[in-house]
């Protein structure tokens, strides 16, 4: 397949070579070694899985049934805070995660190759023993829906049957915007990721001005088979990594560790996200809510998860909806260094042609999705704030 770039050619890199990779990356993007790890999934189905998980025995540690998926930067903390601090919910929460002195949310089992390869009784130790048959427990990783992997190795050790899946999703172009500022704070000391924001003088709206045309070469080549698009064109994929970097006018410097640039908007096509995840599990177990509307509606939107809560004997009390959504990992980054702050109208500008050259085909997918299995309708209509 070749790989198309139009940009000025001269400038323009080989596609990375696997020993150039090899020594761009010792470890994963995140911190382990995820991307060049074969993590086979075993194909087993379901039924035929044994282990801790599928067991549930009184007295073993207890696996997550309840899974808080993504999106990232979809407000997911402030969901979790709320579900694992409700009284009458009683969902458990981990006791700790594989990252010491990490908040209680996050275990990265099934996105971490390390921790994966501990197998499933390490798993089960990050949660309380069992002592009840009704206890459920929670693992709140948002990166899971980011990593194509996730889902069949779920498959191959979780108890399929009786879990649950959430997904908040929000406006790709916030979410994309709110992925960029976390990176800027929180992981730009890293090498690899300075290296790659710096290419684009450190900025959004150039990332978001060369990003789409990048990511669109590969989704048209998948678009016959929607299902396909995210494993095929997802960060770290093969295609990804293998794409010849182009050259940034503004600043002359060509592309180098795209799939961390990519990230920030690959992340939010979650039509093609929510296919991918339904070729493992069944679109029956999941509920998916809206950001948005969750700020502005709490009590309605919530009852989107009821369903995903009721599986396991779970009801929204009147006063869980009296407590509202809490505020969590707002990520101030006035005083970063370079950080691009766009003000409302300027990232409304970005956020047109971001959608009009990447976002609204997986919107569309979106919505279909959101019509079929979840019999909503004109929801999540992001693209009308940004009407001309
Ligand atoms: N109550 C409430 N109202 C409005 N917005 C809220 C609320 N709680 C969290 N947030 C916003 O959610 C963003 C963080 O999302 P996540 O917690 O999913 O991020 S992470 O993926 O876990 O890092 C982050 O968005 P940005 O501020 O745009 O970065 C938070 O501000």
């Amino acid at each position: 397949r070749k790989v198309r770039v139009q940009a000025h050619e001269a400038a323009v890199r080989e596609p990375y070579d696997p020993d150039e990779l090899e020594a761009y990356f010792p470890e994963d993007v995140e911190g382990q070694g995820v991307w060049k790890s074969e993590v086979a999934p075993s194909g087993e189905s379901t039924a035929k899985v044994d282990n801790i998980c599928t067991r549930r025995r009184i007295g073993d540690h207890m696996c997550p049934e309840l899974f808080l998926l993504g999106m990232q930067k979809g407000g997911t903390t402030s969901l979790w805070m709320f579900l694992v601090t409700s009284q009458d919910l009683e969902i458990q929460r981990p006791l700790n995660t594989y990252k010491q002195g990490a908040m209680p949310k996050e275990v990265h089992f099934f996105d971490k190759q390390d921790h994966y390869a501990e197998g499933p009784e390490s798993y089960a130790e990050h949660f309380a023993v069992r002592d009840l048959e009704s206890q459920v427990s929670l693992d709140a990783t948002p990166g899971y829906s980011r990593y194509a992997r996730v889902p069949s190795l779920m498959v191959a050790t979780i108890n399929v049957e009786r879990s649950r899946f959430l997904v908040a999703v929000r406006d790709p172009v916030h979410r994309s915007y709110s992925w960029y500022t976390h990176i800027l704070q929180r992981l730009i000391a890293r090498e690899r990721f300075n290296a790659s924001y710096q290419v684009f003088d450190y900025k959004f709206s150039l990332m978001a001005k060369y990003l789409p045309r990048l990511i669109n070469e590969c989704v048209d080549e998948f678009v016959q088979r929607p299902e396909l698009v995210f494993e095929g064109c997802w960060h770290l994929s093969p295609y990804m990594r293998k794409t010849k970097g182009v050259l940034i006018n503004e600043t002359g410097l060509p592309t180098i560790y795209p799939f961390i640039v990519n990230s920030i908007f690959a992340d939010s096509l979650y039509g093609y996200m929510m296919l991918h995840l339904f070729r493992y599990l069944s679109p029956d177990k999941f509920c998916i809510i809206i950001y948005e509307n969750l700020v502005a509606s709490f009590a309605d939107e919530l009852q989107h998860i009821a369903p995903c809560l009721k599986a396991f004997g779970r009801e929204i009390s009147e006063r869980d909806v009296a407590r509202g959504l809490p505020m969590q990992n707002h990520i101030k980054c006035a005083t970063c260094r370079n950080f691009e702050l766009l003000e409302e109208e300027e990232l409304k500008a970005v956020g047109r042609d971001l959608n009009e050259d990447l976002f609204t085909r997986s919107n569309d997918v979106f919505r279909d999705i959101m019509r079929e299995h979840f019999n909503r309708t004109g929801v999540a209509n992001w693209e009308e704030a940004y009407n001309r």
